[in-house]
């Protein structure tokens, strides 16, 4: 008789600045048969019902961030909710960096004001709870905002022309307030920390600490 493996996949979030190469990393491990990625959903963002909400964001931020962070909540809140047979799955970002890295961020430069931050806490704070949303793993690409800054200038994309490298090392610091000194908020899982500041050429060996992390799970 088959006995369906009803248990859940060792589940990781690819956690990092805008540039950090969360998607190189995700790329890496995509030839893994056994490994289901769960990529960010960017496009989803550039086209809700016809509506560019990425490019909303960036050109007019204080009238767009709430339905932006709403919706994104949304997207990250499905990704969590696939299912899969494979026992690994990584998902880049996650409803955690929503609402303690972006969220938080755009609170702090008052961007989001303090009620529409309080309705997107509730939202998340019933869903995490609601949903019963566990990870098991937080894989943080720790950069440079410098680095990051170069790695966006290069990569051009056309929403984010007006990111400055005033808003990286924001976002950087709400990154290592949460992840690396853990003064801020709680995390759901251990974290693994990468040096990505490092080059394509020699991040391969970064990842295996990864990679090795991950063999020990599925044997
Ligand atoms: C979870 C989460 C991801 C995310 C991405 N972004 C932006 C940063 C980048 O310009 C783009 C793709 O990551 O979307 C955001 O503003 N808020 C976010 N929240």
């Amino acid at each position: 008789m088959m006995t369906s493996k009803s248990t859940k996949p060792f589940t990781v979030i690819i956690e990092g600045n805008i540039g950090s190469g969360k998607t190189t990393f995700l790329q890496h491990f995509e030839k893994y048969k056994d490994v289901c990625v769960l990529s960010e959903p960017v496009e989803m963002w550039r086209d809700c019902a016809g509506h560019n909400l990425l490019a909303n964001l960036y050109e007019n931020p204080v009238k767009w961030s709430f339905t932006f962070q709403s919706y994104v909540q949304l997207t990250m809140l499905q990704h969590h909710l696939v299912a899969t047979t494979k026992p690994i799955k990584l998902l880049e970002r996650s409803i955690f960096s929503a609402r303690y890295c972006f969220i938080e961020k755009l609170l702090r430069d008052e961007i989001l004001l303090a009620p529409s931050v309080s309705v997107l806490n509730e939202w998340f704070k019933y869903l995490i709870t609601k949903f019963n949303i566990s990870v098991d793993l937080i894989v943080y690409l720790r950069t440079s905002p410098e680095v990051v800054y170069e790695r966006v200038l290069a990569r051009n994309r056309k929403e984010e022309k007006s990111l400055s490298l005033q808003y990286l090392k924001d976002l950087h610091d709400m990154h290592e307030k949460w992840l690396f000194y853990k003064t801020a908020f709680s995390c759901p899982a251990h974290v693994l920390t990468l040096n990505a500041d490092l080059d394509k050429s020699t991040i391969e060996k970064e990842y295996q600490k990864c990679q090795d992390h991950l063999l020990t799970i599925t044997g």
